[in-house]
């Protein structure tokens, strides 16, 4: 029987296999931020021991860092104790630390393929369960706990329970207004947010293979969202062209090498899927999310559902329970509903093509009045490329506020926080009650659906603008 791409990642590091399907795979890259990393450095050099490879760990502190103008890593009490523990603790070791206002500094999962630290066929693990973001370059990369953080540093390898596959294809030519990140919201609404748990999702179709890499990226993202570890991308000229000159990436004749060896991480034409999916891009609008779960999505033209025509009791309190939390009317449409915040970041959405759909929106444009509209670039080198092309003046002409990458408003984990009460569009993945602070209401939706958002002062269809 023909093998997955995700069955060619998986038996390609396999150290040793354990029985019932468990394995220690090899770990290629281990990738740090400032929430996660710190413990983890920490307990190993508690044990005794030191990173087995540091060379092959990195770190950065994104999470707790404050996105202010003219920050500095100890703008915050909490984010100073963070940054400096992630600082000190990888420099100890022997990990590149990526320090704030350095190009690679930046969410870990944005700095990690603009660097090539990932690259296609490589095992890459860290304390975020984003990591599935990697899997856009072809990357088997996933999400681990602390005491796993531990291990993979102390041996280069992790004890993993294969998972089943299940392929996804997007088929056809996404109409004006619709991205990766609305092809996502529409795939976790219509499969719910526990379809994936016990997969890898490989993501294919002629829709993917038309993506650029930053919107693979962002396909794979959302991955966690739909309950899966990693998602995958299988890797092709489009991948090789975003990699060939990346700081970590092979050079010269080596990358000529490694390119052909990646050209064999495809699945087998006769691989056999667990599961299938096949979703029509004919079928997808420009996406938002309603409630306080990223499957609670509806097209952006859409109404807000009502609890009333739910199956059973418990669902209908859910949705009763995200309505209140929201302040939302079943049955009016979405469009309309005034909007006090708009934020433009995150992993999943703060990359200069991100940054370079919003702007196409915004430019010549004045956010409406009582909205406070940020713009917080993935990473450094992002920052500097879109200010390269100025970008920063756009949002910023039109009253965005440009910022300092880093995490920021996605988790509020460094402060930064949309206040009660308040209605955010964002481009981030978690719509969770008090994600963006306590009690802020949280609508999750592509770059253009955000900027549109931040004009109108309402939730709005990009496709009007
Ligand atoms: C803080 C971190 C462990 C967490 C994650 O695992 O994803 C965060 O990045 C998030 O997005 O909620
Ligand atoms: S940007 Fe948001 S989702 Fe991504 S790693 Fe940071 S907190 Fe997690």
């Amino acid at each position: 029987m023909g093998r997955t791409l995700f069955d060619k990642l998986w038996d390609s590091h396999v150290v040793r296999d354990l029985g019932d399907g468990w394995a220690l795979l090899h770990v290629d890259r281990i990738l740090l931020h400032d929430l996660s990393g710190p413990p983890a450095l920490a307990e190993v050099a508690r044990r005794g021991g030191a990173p087995s490879r540091p060379e092959l760990a990195f770190a950065t502190p994104d999470h707790a860092v404050s996105s202010a103008p003219a920050r500095s890593g100890y703008t915050s009490p909490t984010g100073a104790r963070l940054y400096a523990e992630l600082r000190d603790h990888a420099r100890a070791a022997g990990v590149r630390f990526f320090d704030v206002g350095e190009p690679g500094q930046g969410i870990v999962h944005v700095m990690g393929p603009e660097l090539g630290i990932v690259l296609p066929g490589l095992t890459v693990v860290c304390g975020d369960s984003h990591t599935c973001t990697n899997g856009g370059l072809g990357a088997l990369a996933f999400g681990i706990g602390s005491s796993e953080s531990t291990h993979a540093l102390a041996t280069q390898t992790l004890r993993q329970q294969k998972l089943r596959r299940m392929r996804v294809r997007f088929e056809g030519t996404p109409a004006r207004g619709v991205s990766a990140k609305d092809m996502a919201l529409h795939l976790i609404g219509r499969l719910g947010t526990a379809a994936g748990v016990g997969y890898a999702i490989e993501y294919a179709g002629s829709a993917v293979r038309a993506m650029g890499v930053e919107a693979r990226l962002t396909l794979c993202n959302l991955t966690v969202e739909l309950g899966a570890k990693c998602g995958i991308v299988a890797p092709d000229d489009t991948t090789f062209e975003y990699l060939r000159g990346r700081p970590y990436a092979p050079q010269g004749a080596d990358f000529d090498a490694a390119v052909a060896d990646w050209r064999a991480l495809v699945g087998d034409a006769d691989a056999v899927f667990d599961r299938e999916v096949l979703v029509d891009v004919a079928d997808v609008a420009p996406t938002i999310t309603w409630g306080t779960s990223p499957e609670q999505a509806i097209a952006i033209d859409g109404v807000v559902p009502d609890p009333a025509g739910a199956a059973d009791a418990a669902t209908r309190a859910e949705l009763q329970a995200a309505l209140d939390y929201m302040g939302l009317v079943p049955g009016r449409r979405i469009v309309g509903t005034p909007v006090d915040w708009v934020f433009i970041g995150s992993c999943a959405n703060s990359r200069l093509a991100d940054l370079r759909d919003a702007a196409e929106v915004v430019r010549g444009h004045r956010v409406a009045a009582g909205v406070t509209a940020w713009v917080v670039p993935g990473s450094e080198a992002v920052k500097r490329a879109a200010e390269a092309e100025g970008l920063d003046r756009v949002f910023e002409a039109s009253g965005f506020h440009w910022r300092e990458p880093g995490c920021s408003l996605c988790v509020a984990a460094n402060g930064e926080r949309v206040p009660a009460g308040a209605r955010a569009v964002s481009t981030s993945n978690r719509n969770f009650v008090g994600r963006q602070g306590p009690g802020a209401r949280t609508h999750l939706a592509s770059p253009v659906v955000a900027a549109a958002a931040a004009l109108r002062g309402a939730i709005a269809d990009p496709r009007e603008f």
